[in-house]
């Protein structure tokens, strides 16, 4: 396909921190294999200065319309798409407001705070009839495809029996600025939310291949200790999830007190193992393929900077077919994600403002 036939979308990002300006610049690489042109057409911050800044050093190629309210984003008739960079718990109101103004809409991960709001979400996309997906983009990668080829269609490591996945990231709540999304739990702080999605999501990944089943859960939560009783979140999260019918079981950790170590995931089959690694459980790099006779094998899986472009090609994919939902990302698989996290929730007695 030549440059002139990939599909083109205009984005709108709105809120300009740490994840938009990973996803911007990622958007406007040159790169040699892209699968879709992007454009930065608009920006919307809470100031005009911090919106210019964003966009002078993230994406200087583009000239996008910078704006001091998402509103203007969402009214851009050159914006195509509204890329949420937002805190999650402003994730259900961007969204419905975006959508409302018929835009398409990536919404950063968790979508929603619960799976209440991610159905309001949803339906909402639905009646307007534009496009909505979570932007998990961990899912997208091609390392995620071949590993997902090789447990379900090739069947190399034989039956799988058990996933073990964590993301740990030394985020600790003590001694950090309290306003901050990672430390404030009106603006969403806590490990299940942020990182724990992820680990959830690899788990999802390898064992949820059974139509129409979901894993029993059990969970565990280690609190961080903010003075007010009502701003504590999870520092630590444990979630054991079952799946009889598979004889299979998934074992799940998050933490803000450490680092998780290159490998974060394995999963054991009865034929042999693989273990998975990367920079962090969000971007994985390689996999270790070990058969039962202790043949190893390694694939090492590079990617041009960050690799936020795999889920957006996709998306600019679908919506040149015409397409409103992702086949990688559906909104049902949030749905379910988002349901889980309800109930590991109100299992360890977490609850957030909504
Ligand atoms: N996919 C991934 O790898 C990652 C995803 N994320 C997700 O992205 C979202 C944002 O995270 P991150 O970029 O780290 O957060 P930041 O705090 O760095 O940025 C959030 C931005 O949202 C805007 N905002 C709007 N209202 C508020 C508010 N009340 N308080 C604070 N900020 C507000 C601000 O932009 P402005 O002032 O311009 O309006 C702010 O800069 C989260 O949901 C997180 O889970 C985060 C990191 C990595
Ligand atoms: O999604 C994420 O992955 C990387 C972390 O830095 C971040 O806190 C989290 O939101």
């Amino acid at each position: 396909m030549t440059a002139k036939e990939l599909p083109s979308l205009r984005w709108g990002v709105i809120g300009c921190g740490l994840i938009s300006t990973w996803f911007v610049s990622d958007l406007v690489l040159s790169r040699s294999d892209a699968a879709a042109n992007h454009t930065i057409a608009a920006v919307g911050s809470s100031s005009l200065g911090k919106g210019n800044k964003f966009a002078s050093e993230n994406c200087p190629s583009q000239s996008p319309a910078v704006y001091d309210s998402y509103a203007g984003v969402y009214n851009d008739p050159n914006v195509d798409i509204v890329y949420i960079g937002t805190p999650h718990p402003l994730h259900h109101k961007n969204v419905l407001d975006a959508v409302a103004a018929g835009k398409h809409v990536l919404c950063e991960k968790p979508m929603a705070m619960n799976a209440q709001q991610g159905q309001e979400m949803a339906e909402a996309a639905r009646e307007k009839g534009v496009f909505l997906m979570e932007a998990m983009w961990t899912r997208f990668f091609p390392i995620t495809k071949e590993l997902q080829r090789l447990v379900h269609e090739e069947k190399t490591i034989g039956d799988v029996a058990a996933v073990w996945a964590d993301f740990g990231i030394y985020m600790p709540t003590k001694g950090r600025n309290p306003a901050s999304r990672t430390v404030s739990k009106k603006l969403g702080a806590g490990a299940l939310l942020d990182v724990g999605i992820y680990s959830l999501t690899w788990a999802s990944l390898l064992l949820d291949t059974v139509p129409g089943t979901t894993p029993d859960i059990s969970a565990n939560m280690i609190f961080s200790d903010h003075e007010q009783p009502d701003d504590r979140v999870d520092e630590q999260t444990a979630i054991v999830l079952r799946y009889p019918e598979q004889r299979a079981q998934a074992i799940c950790t998050a933490s803000l007190l450490y680092k998780t170590s290159e490998i974060f995931a394995r999963i054991q089959g009865s034929k042999g193992t693989i273990s998975v690694g990367g920079v962090a459980a969000s971007k994985p790099g390689f996999l270790v393929v070990t058969a039962k006779d202790g043949v190893e094998r390694k694939m090492e899986f590079p990617v041009e900077g960050k690799g936020f472009y795999y889920e957006a090609d996709a998306v600019a994919r679908d919506l040149q077919a015409g397409r409103l939902e992702n086949a990688t990302c559906p909104l049902h698989t949030t749905q379910n994600m988002l349901s889980r996290m309800d109930s590991i929730m109100a299992s360890c007695g977490l609850s957030y403002q909504s």
